[in-house]
């Protein structure tokens, strides 16, 4: 397979830039272009809306291409919102976030990170998947990024939006599903 073919899908420059310094940091180099294409979201498991969403986008640019979902699941709320998260994001905010919480006894919380993998158009996509676990708290450091500021992952005593670049980039759902997606083209080599 040519890497230069292949395509990273995302409207999210957030997301691109992380997978891009994720990709640099170690391991053998991945190569890739990214494009942002309209594609709506369907409904279903975390799994379901990749699969369907990778599916699309193969079929958009008649290529190879991958595609990145991140869900960020409450344990009280048995898994929601997860993949919704962008929604509930939007309409409710970080105070919103925790106040879905409150009269709840655990603020566990998980964050999924699932890549698709097409080989192009009718091919079945593939999945990678990633998960850092953690808590949802008050907003804590720059929200730059979705909801980094109200997830600290265990451990750590930091929001992903209070560390630093690097140390983010060393335990997060992307780098986990990523790390599983390299081991994955390289083989295809
Ligand atoms: O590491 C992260 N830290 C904080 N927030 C994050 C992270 N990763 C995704 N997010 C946010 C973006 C969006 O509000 C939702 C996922 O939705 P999701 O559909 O996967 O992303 P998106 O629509 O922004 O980009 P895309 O064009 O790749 O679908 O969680
Ligand atoms: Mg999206």
């Amino acid at each position: 397979m040519a890497k230069a073919n292949l395509t990273f899908v995302t409207g999210n420059a957030n997301k691109l830039k992380e997978v891009k310094a994720i990709l640099s940091a170690g391991g053998k180099p991945i190569e890739i272009e990214s494009r942002s294409l309209d594609i709506p979201e369907v409904q279903g498991t975390t799994q379901e809306v990749a699969i369907a969403k990778c599916r699309r986008a193969a079929e958009l640019l008649g290529g190879p291409c991958i595609t990145e979902d991140t869900a960020l699941c409450f344990e009280s709320l048995h898994g929601l919102p997860g993949p919704y998260i962008k929604y509930f994001l939007a309409d409710l905010g970080h105070e919103g976030l925790n106040t879905l919480l409150v009269g709840f006894p655990t603020k566990a919380a998980w964050a999924l990170c699932t890549f698709a993998y097409s080989a192009g158009p009718g091919t079945e996509p593939i999945l990678f998947e990633g998960r850092t676990d953690g808590s949802i708290v008050p907003a804590r450091g720059p929200g730059i990024f979705g909801w980094d500021a109200v997830f600290e992952p265990t451990g750590t005593g930091l929001t992903y939006a209070e560390m630093p670049t690097d140390q983010k980039n060393k335990l997060s759902h992307r780098y986990k599903a990523l790390e599983k997606l390299r081991e994955f083209l390289h083989s295809l080599d």
